[in-house]
C-alpha cells in the first residue's frame, strides 16, 4: 500500500534532520512542504506569530487541538520553559502514529503529552485526567467547525482564568467565520487580529489571538 503524504513528510525529517534539534525538523518540514507537497502545517510565516505569543505568555500549561503531524507541537515545546507542559490533542490515529515520531525524533517528548482522542471527549478530561487547573495558552488548528463549540466547552469546564490567551489559525483561509463572530462579539475575550499568508502559499490569511478578560464564573443557579 503506497504510503501516505504524511508519512513521507516523516521519512523526510528521519532523513534530514538532525535528531533532538527541533529547529531542524521544522526547517525540514518546511523545505519539504514547499518545495514536494503542500501540508497543513501552520509554516513559519504564521509559525513566526506563535512563537512570539508563546515567548510572550511563557505558559507552564498549553493546549493545542489539532496535532496533525506535530509541527507546530513541536514549535511551540521547543520555546517552553523547564516544568512546563504541552498538550496535544489529535482523533486521527494514522496523524496521531506521526506526530509522537515527529516529537520523539525532535526531543521535546518530555514536554508533550500527545492524546489521541477527539477534543470534545478530551477536552471535559483535561481536569481530573490530566491534572490542568487552567490553560495558560491554546493552539487552535483543528476542523474550523470545532473552533466555536471547543471554546465554549473550555469555558464551560473552567480551563480559561483571567489572562488566558487563544490563538486561533486560518481566520481567513479556509476561514472560521462562526469564531470570528463569537469571539469578536463576546465581551469575555480581547480580540487581536494577525494578518498573515497561508502556509507555503501567497494567499492572504490571519491569526486570531483572543485573550481572556474574566474568568470563569462559578455559575449561580
Ligand atoms: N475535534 C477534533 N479532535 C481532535 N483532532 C481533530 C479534531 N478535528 C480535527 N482534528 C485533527 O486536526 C487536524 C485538522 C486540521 C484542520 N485544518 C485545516 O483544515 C487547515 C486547512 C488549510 N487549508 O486548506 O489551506 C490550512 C490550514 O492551516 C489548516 O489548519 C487533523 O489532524 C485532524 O485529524
Ligand atoms: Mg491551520
Amino acid at each position: 500500500m503506497n504510503q501516505s503524504k504524511e508519512q513521507r513528510i516523516l521519512n523526510y525529517v528521519l532523513q534530514n534532520a538532525v535528531r533532538g534539534d527541533p529547529c531542524s525538523v521544522i526547517d525540514a518540514i518546511d523545505t519539504y512542504c514547499s518545495q514536494k507537497e503542500w501540508a497543513m502545517n501552520v509554516g513559519n510565516e504564521k509559525g513566526l506569530i506563535l512563537d512570539k505569543t508563546v515567548e510572550e505568555i511563557n505558559p507552564s500549561v498549553a493546549l493545542e487541538l489539532g496535532t496533525y503531524c506535530g509541527y507546530s507541537a513541536v514549535r511551540i515545546a521547543r520555546l517552553l520553559k523547564a516544568g512546563a507542559r504541552l498538550l496535544t490533542v489529535e482523533f486521527n490515529p494514522e496523524f496521531a502514529a506521526i506526530a509522537k515520531q515527529m516529537i520523539e525524533f525532535a526531543g521535546v517528548q518530555d514536554k508533550v503529552t500527545l492524546i489521541e482522542g477527539p477534543s470534545e471527549e478530551i477536552i471535559p478530561q483535561l481536569k481530573k485526567k490530566y491534572e490542568v487547573d487552567t490553560l495558560d495558552f491554546v493552539f487552535v488548528d483543528h476542523w474550523k467547525d470545532r473552533y466555536t463549540p471547543d471554546t465554549i466547552l473550555l469555558q464551560e469546564c473552567s480551563l480559561l482564568r483571567k489572562g488566558s490567551v487563544l490563538l486561533a489559525d486560518n481566520i481567513i483561509v479556509p476561514g472560521a467565520p462562526e469564531f470570528v463572530n463569537y469571539i469578536r462579539n463576546n465581551p469575555r475575550f480581547q480580540c487581536t487580529n494577525y494578518p498573515s499568508h497561508l502556509e507555503y502559499m501567497k494567499v492572504q490569511d490571519a491569526m486570531k489571538k483572543a485573550c481572556t478578560l474574566q474568568g470563569e464564573h462559578i455559575r449561580s443557579t
